[in-house]
């Protein structure tokens, strides 16, 4: 098994799924990156270990029995399901954009065009859901996540509820779960409720935590907390829209009955400003409709007659690993990627393996029917009829590199590919334009490629990075205003400089201004105002002004002339000026010449030496997470979040580029992943945040904090 922590523990996947990196850790296990061997797809499988959850166990059934059922755009798929003496594996739809709340760690808050753009999708998952019976329970943000453009996707249905189809806004539930800061004041108070009306209180909150960047209802004490919720008292920023404010009030109603229906939602001005139409939540992944194209390729590979016969298989959704290749397949020819498997099956080892997988009676007595046919019965036949590789003893490697070779061989007859859809770019484009837009409250965005910089203002004084500068409209370097110095904090994003305002705090100054409360309950005095608040007026501030020109400033090619970067910044000369059909001519040779080394390098530098240096960050696609640095130096950043990790008091684990830090609070242990990259779009170095474990909100402030201290 391939890399970190997958060796001998997962051997029940060898020869289907190389294990790779942790992507996040919940109550109830771990979530790993993986690759589908067969289709070469990256996949999340979360591995639950029996002993571990104990008495929970239920909740895995409750997850399993939710997911096989739910098919929709905005809820992450269910691909292969496999449980094992101590073990459960759940392989799901990979979601490479991380986890929607990281969208705000960058932002502060959203825009309503933005936070428009995720809600419709959790409130068309949600419609979709409750349509089917259940209800989520669970709804936060470490539970929405994205994928590479930009779609939403909801997990973690372990805490769901089922009633009747059509009877959710009629059965009422007991059992109090979810985490306190999402829940409504109902099941606060251990009263009946309704899934579907506790739902919408907790989109509320997720709706007023991506448009002011804070939770409505905080306190460190959680007894001050349910009160808090109970009295369903929070502050409004001055910011939000009379619309925003209205929506919001209407799905923080203490009262159950009076808070909005989902029904309403969809058809809510809020929701459908701009988009004329009411959300489209009925789901569009018909599990009766099969693709074709993927069916045959499938069928030839797995011995089936016809076509028809295979789309019959595959209807069974015995969620194993045919399922996961039939998923694989379509989510490559979605990304219009080619749809190729061997021609023969070479799976003997990973038949050999799937043996273990236990198939006597478990307490999950339904999934175990489908555990039977975890793709034995088919790999029987395949051992028969594989006429090359996957001997008994043979590695998964063997296998990897025997469908490697396969897929490169068939790459010519490859099934034509439909060309590139303009609905798909389009799709793209979106998300490229919702990455790199600023906010217009803030300035930042997560990836402001206009403020990036050019090489030049990369190189410019890593070592005293408070004095941020900026670039005025020749391209010219000069230093911020001293106001921006003085007050708040002042970090730089590429060549600009950006005031960083921390997470909305809301302390009690024993002023009432802007605290909405919910009509049935009287107004709490003196329980919120926003602190700070001149700091977090509404500005066009320098590096708004300065990011739509750093784009003007020359490229340069390597880094001496980047390195050459005088103290007075007066080396940036823009584009126009400089550039003679010679130097364009001149540098299109040296960046040829650049990437053919590079290319060189990558393929004569042996394994070990291409992971000494950072990741590489090719596009914006997956950036979401990524801040931006004003280093060129990996070492630097690096070394700066030693520093900054030692200031804070954190304990932390290096290795190799990733640093993993913990830090304690009320709710019990956060971990962070910061990975130090390189962006190769802008020349610098980034770092990629992941929150590992724990609170989300935590996560937020205290990677805040950390861009701020390191002044990245
Ligand atoms: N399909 C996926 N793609 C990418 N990352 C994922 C995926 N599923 C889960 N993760 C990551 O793993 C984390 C934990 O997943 P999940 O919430 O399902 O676990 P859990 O043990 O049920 O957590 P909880 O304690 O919140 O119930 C998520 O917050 C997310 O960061």
């Amino acid at each position: 098994m391939s890399s970190s922590g997958g060796g001998g523990k997962y051997e029940v996947l060898q020869g289907y799924y190389a294990v790779h990196d942790e992507l996040g850790s919940g109550g109830f296990g771990k979530v790993r990156l993986a690759t589908h061997l067969l289709t070469n797809q990256k996949v999340a499988i979360k591995i639950i270990d029996k002993k571990q959850i104990g008495h929970d166990l239920p909740r895995v059934k409750t997850e399993m029995d939710a997911l096989r059922n739910l098919s929709h755009q905005n809820i992450c798929r269910l691909y292969h399901y496999i449980e094992t003496e101590e073990k459960f594996y759940i392989v799901m739809e990979y979601c490479s954009g991380g986890e929607m709340f990281d969208y705000i760690v960058r932002k502060e808050r959203l825009e309503e065009s933005e936070a428009r753009h995720f809600f419709r999708q959790l409130v068309s998952a949600i419609a979709y859901v409750h349509s089917q019976g259940y209800a989520h329970r669970d709804l936060k943000p470490e539970n929405l996540l994205l994928t590479e453009d930009l779609h939403l996707k909801l997990i973690d249905f372990g805490l769901c509820a089922k009633t009747e189809k059509g009877n959710i806004d009629k059965h009422h539930l007991d059992t109090c779960c979810g985490s306190p800061a999402y829940a409504a004041p109902e099941l606060i108070q251990g009263l009946p409720y309704k899934g579907n009306e506790a739902d919408v209180w907790s989109m509320g909150i997720l709706l007023y935590t991506l448009l002011v960047g804070a939770l409505p209802f905080e306190d460190d004490n959680m007894q001050a907390m349910y009160r808090k919720i109970q009295h369903g008292s929070y502050y409004e920023p001055e910011w939000l829209t009379p619309m925003s404010r209205q929506l919001l009030r209407s799905m923080l109603q203490v009262a159950p009955e009076r808070r909005i229906t989902v029904k309403r939602l969809l058809e809510h001005e809020w929701l459908t400003h701009k988009y004329m139409q009411p959300i489209k939540w009925t789901t569009i992944y018909d599990k009766n409709f099969i693709d074709r194209d993927v069916a045959r390729v499938m069928s030839r590979y797995y011995g089936v007659e016809t076509t028809d016969k295979m789309i019959e298989k595959i209807k069974e959704w015995p969620f194993d690993y045919m399922t996961a290749t039939y998923y694989s397949l379509l989510s490559r020819k979605r990304r219009n990627e080619e749809i190729v498997l061997p021609l023969n099956r070479h799976a003997k080892v990973a038949n050999q393996n799937m043996k273990q997988i236990l198939c006597s009676p478990t307490i999950h007595a339904s999934l175990d029917q489908n555990l039977d046919k975890s793709g034995l019965e088919d790999e029987e036949e395949e051992v028969s009829t594989s006429s090359s590789g996957g001997g008994a003893g043979s590695s998964e490697e063997n296998l990897k590199n025997t469908n490697v070779n396969v897929v490169m061989r068939k790459k010519k007859q490859a099934q034509v590919i439909k060309p590139l859809s303009p609905e798909r770019d389009k799709k793209l484009s979106y998300a490229n334009a919702m990455l790199t837009m600023q906010s217009q409250f803030t300035g930042l965005s997560p990836i402001s490629l206009k403020n990036f910089g050019s090489p030049i203002s990369a190189h410019k004084d890593p070592i005293t990075p408070t004095r941020g500068y900026s670039l005025n409209r020749d391209g010219q370097l000069g230093g911020t205003s001293d106001n921006k110095e003085n007050t708040g904090y002042s970090y730089r994003v590429g060549a600009a400089s950006c005031k960083v305002r921390g997470p909305l705090k809301i302390e009690d100054d024993g002023t009432r201004r802007s605290v909405y409360t919910t009509p049935n309950r009287p107004a709490l005095r003196g329980l919120f105002s926003p602190a700070g608040d001149e700091r977090r007026q509404r500005s066009k501030s320098t590096e708004r002004s300065s990011s739509g020109l750093t784009g003007g400033s020359p490229i340069s090619i390597g880094s001496s002339t980047s390195g050459g970067a005088n103290e007075s910044g007066d080396i940036r000369t823009p584009r126009g000026r400089t550039k003679t059909p010679h130097t364009r001519f001149t540098k299109r040779v040296f960046t040829s010449l650049e990437r053919k080394k590079e290319k060189l390098i990558t393929l004569l530098t042996p394994r070990k030496l291409q992971r000494d240096s950072p990741q590489v960050l090719k596009n914006v696609k997956n950036m979401v997470n990524v801040s931006m640095t004003a280093y060129t130096s990996p070492e630097d950043v690096r070394d700066e979040l030693v520093k900054v990790f030692e200031q804070e008091k954190m304990k932390f684990e290096t290795n190799g580029w990733k640093l993993v830090a913990h830090k304690e609070s009320k709710h019990g242990w956060m971990s962070v992943e910061l990975e130090v990259v390189k962006v190769q779009i802008c020349d610098t170095v980034g770092i990629r945040r992941k929150r590992l474990k724990g609170d989300a909100f935590l996560y937020k402030k205290v990677c805040e904090r950390i861009l701020q201290l390191g002044r990245f």
